[in-house]
């Protein structure tokens, strides 16, 4: 898809109008994912289905208290049927991991080349890749994944901006809530990858840390890579969490950081391999 008027011009001349690339300019910008839905043209309104569930409506306001109570009832079946289909799709998916990191990395950046050789790295070692399906780490680890003839996994999000799952997903899902696509990933996998990231990335690492920490999930390696990206979050969690005793030592020790992707795939085939030995089902 072409996505700028100059892409049709060549060397200095100004670019011509092109009628083509300005209704597709206005489509991008008029389109959203409503759950699966792909809309057009909508009344401007851009709250996402997340933000509809989690906005708060004064009680003193009868009627859209009564409204709302309505609606609410209606969204819970809403979110069953988020799950129903999120099962469907992905309960053939043999042996995966979860990989997490940025959105905004560009193609050609040291962490976008990382991210591919992780895509790849684990699926030459027999695992499905699951990402959120966007841009960024996302793209660069599903590319590495298909690459590899590996099966990749895109689990995308409804966002207030059009949104599409990356050209490298073989496998994708487009969700409205965010709790149901974290559900999925990590009812899928077998471990958890998480690149250099920010808010997303760091929201998806620590929930896989409490998951781990109060045993809500036994059978999780978490990797970090890049150890520069993650060194300060580390001392400061040595420094201050642990000083203060609001963790322990060995909450520490659930992650284990890498520079190479290699290392990445062997930190989750020996955590593999001790589960098997231990008689242990995933
Ligand atoms: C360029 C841009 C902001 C696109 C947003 N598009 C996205 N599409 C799908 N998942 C996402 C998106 N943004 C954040 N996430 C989720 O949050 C993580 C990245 O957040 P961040 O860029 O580190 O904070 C990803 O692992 C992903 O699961």
């Amino acid at each position: 898809m072409t996505t700028s008027g100059s892409e049709t011009t060549s060397g200095s001349e100004p670019a011509e109008p092109d009628p083509v690339t300005d209704v597709d300019i206005e489509d991008r910008q008029s389109t959203r994912y409503i759950g699966p839905m792909r809309v057009r043209r909508t009344d401007g309104d851009e709250r996402t289905t997340d933000r509809r569930l989690l906005e708060w409506v004064d009680p003193r306001d009868a009627e859209r208290s009564a409204e709302r109570t309505m609606r609410d009832s209606w969204r819970v079946l809403r979110i069953q049927s988020e799950f129903v289909a999120g099962f469907d799709a992905l309960s053939d998916v043999a042996e995966a991991v979860t990989v997490f990191g940025s959105a905004r990395l560009q193609p050609g950046s040291p962490d976008y080349e990382l991210a591919v050789r992780v895509g790849r790295a684990l699926g030459a070692a027999g695992y499905a890749v699951i990402t959120g399906g966007g841009p960024g780490a996302m793209e660069a680890a599903n590319k590495g994944a298909h690459e590899s003839s590996a099966t990749s996994i895109g689990l995308n999000i409804e966002l207030p901006f059009e949104q599409h799952l990356n050209p490298w997903v073989d496998l994708g899902m487009n969700f409205r809530y965010f709790f149901v696509r974290k559900t999925m990933f990590v009812k899928y996998a077998q471990a958890f990858v998480c690149l250099p990231g920010g808010l997303g990335t760091l929201d998806e690492l620590f929930e896989a840390l409490t998951l781990v920490q109060t045993k809500k999930v036994v059978r999780f390696p978490i990797v970090l890579v890049g150890r520069e990206h993650w060194a300060g979050l580390l001392a400061w969690m040595g420094e201050v969490l642990v000083a203060k005793r609001m963790v322990s030592p060995e909450d520490l020790d659930l992650v284990t950081v890498v520079d190479e992707p290699d290392e990445a795939v062997e930190v989750i085939r020996a955590a593999a391999q001790r589960r098997a030995a231990r008689g242990e089902a995933d």
